[in-house]
C-alpha cells in the first residue's frame, strides 16, 4: 500500500514496521508477533502494578488506586511501567476520583505515585489517537480535556496534598501550584521541559509559578526547562518540605494522619478564604493556557519532538 501521511501516526508506524521486515514470510512475522506479545504478558504480570481494591468495595480505576482510611483519601497514580504517564483515560479517572473525594467523608485528599516515579507527565502517545476529524479535532478535544482537568484542581474544596515520591515531569509539576501542601522525597526532581517539546506551560503555572518563586526562577523552569532537585524546589517555595527517601513514607503519613484529625469544616473554610479570591483569575489563566496549547500541538516543533520521543530517538 502507499506510505501513509506524516500525521497518520499509527498507520505510518505499521507501514514502517512491515516495510522493515523486507521479504519475511507473513506466517513467520505472525509467529514472531505472537511470541513477543506472550513475553510482554508474562513480564507485565510480574510488574509491581498494584491491583485495585475491588474486594474492599471501592470504585475500580484502571490507572489509579484510590483508598480511604483515617480521614484521608489517597489517589495513587498506578502506571509504574510507564513512569505513571497520564493517558487520556487516566485524565478522566483522576477527575472522577477528585470529584468523588470532594464529596466523601475524608478531611484531606492526597495525590501520590506508585513505583519509582511520581509521574512523567502527559503520555506522549495520547497524540497518536487521531479522531476522524483529524489533528485539528484532536487538538481541540485535548484543549477541552486539559481545561476540565486543571479546573477540577482549581475548584477542589478540601486540603489537597501531593506526596511526591520520585521524579515529577510536565503537567504533574505545573499543577502543584494548585495544591495546598507538597511533601517530597529527596529523590524527587521537578522538570517542566515545555520548550524542548515545542509546548508552553499549563496547569496555571504561567500564573502560579512567578507568584510562588518570582518571574526569574519561573522562567528558568518554564521556558528553559531547568530541572530542580527537591531541595531547590523547596527553597523556591514550590515544595513545602523535603524528607529523606528512607523515612519519607513513614514521616509524611504520620504527619498527615495527625492533620486529618483537625476539624474538617474549619479546614475547608480556611482553604476557601485562602484560595477563593484567586479562583476566577485561575480559571481565566487555565482557559488561556489551554487555547495557546491547542495551537502549539499543531506546530512542527511539537510534532517533531513528540515523534522523536515515540520513535525512541529522544528522551528528556
Ligand atoms: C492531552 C491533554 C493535556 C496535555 C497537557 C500538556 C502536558 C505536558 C506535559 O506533561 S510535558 C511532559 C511530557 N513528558 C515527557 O516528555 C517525558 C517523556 N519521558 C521520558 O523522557 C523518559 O521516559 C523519562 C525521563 C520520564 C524516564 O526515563 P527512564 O527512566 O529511562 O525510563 P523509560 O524511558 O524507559 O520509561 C519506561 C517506559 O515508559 C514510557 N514513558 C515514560 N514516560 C512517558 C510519557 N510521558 N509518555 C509516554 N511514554 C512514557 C517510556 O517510553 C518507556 O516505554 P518503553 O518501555 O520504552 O516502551
Amino acid at each position: 500500500m502507499p506510505k501513509p501521511g506524516v500525521f497518520d501516526f499509527i498507520n505510518k508506524a505499521k507501514w514502517d514496521a512491515w516495510n522493515a521486515l523486507g521479504s519475511l514470510p507473513k506466517e513467520t512475522a505472525r509467529q514472531n508477533y505472537v511470541d513477543l506479545v506472550s513475553s510482554l504478558t508474562s513480564s507485565s504480570e510480574s510488574s509491581t502494578q498494584v491491583k485495585p481494591g475491588a474486594d474492599r468495595g471501592q470504585q475500580e480505576y484502571e490507572n489509579l488506586v484510590v483508598t480511604s482510611e483515617d480521614g484521608i483519601t489517597k489517589i495513587m497514580f498506578n502506571r509504574p511501567t510507564r513512569k505513571n504517564a497520564i493517558s487520556t483515560q487516566m485524565y478522566q479517572e483522576i477527575m472522577l476520583a477528585l470529584k468523588a473525594a470532594s464529596k466523601d467523608d475524608s478531611t484531606i485528599t492526597v495525590v501520590t505515585g506508585n513505583g519509582d516515579y511520581y509521574c512523567s507527565g502527559n503520555d506522549l502517545a495520547n497524540f497518536t489517537d487521531i479522531p476522524p476529524g483529524g489533528v485539528e479535532e484532536k487538538a481541540k478535544q485535548s484543549a477541552i480535556m486539559l481545561r476540565d482537568f486543571v479546573g477540577t484542581f482549581i475548584d477542589f474544596p478540601k486540603p489537597l496534598v501531593a506526596v511526591v515520591n520520585g521524579p515529577a515531569v510536565g503537567i504533574s509539576v505545573t499543577i502543584l501550584g494548585l495544591f495546598d501542601a507538597v511533601y517530597a522525597s529527596d529523590r524527587a526532581t521537578f522538570h517542566t521541559p515545555f520548550s524542548h517539546l515545542g509546548l508552553s506551560p499549563e496547569g496555571c503555572a504561567s500564573y502560579t509559578f512567578p507568584k510562588i518563586m518570582g518571574p526569574a526562577k519561573a522562567t528558568e523552569m518554564l521556558i528553559f526547562g531547568k530541572k530542580l532537585t527537591a531541595g531547590e524546589a523547596c527553597a523556591q517555595g514550590l515544595v513545602t518540605e523535603v524528607f529523606p527517601d528512607s523515612t519519607f513514607q513513614k514521616e509524611v503519613w504520620t504527619r498527615l494522619k495527625a492533620y486529618s484529625k483537625l476539624p474538617p469544616n474549619s479546614m475547608r473554610i480556611s482553604k476557601q478564604v485562602i484560595r477563593n479570591m484567586e479562583k476566577e483569575k485561575l480559571h481565566a489563566v487555565n482557559a488561556e493556557e489551554s487555547s495557546v496549547l491547542q495551537e502549539r500541538w499543531l506546530s512542527d516543533e511539537c510534532i517533531n519532538a513528540t515523534m522523536n520521543f515515540l520513535s525512541k530517538k529522544a528522551k528528556l
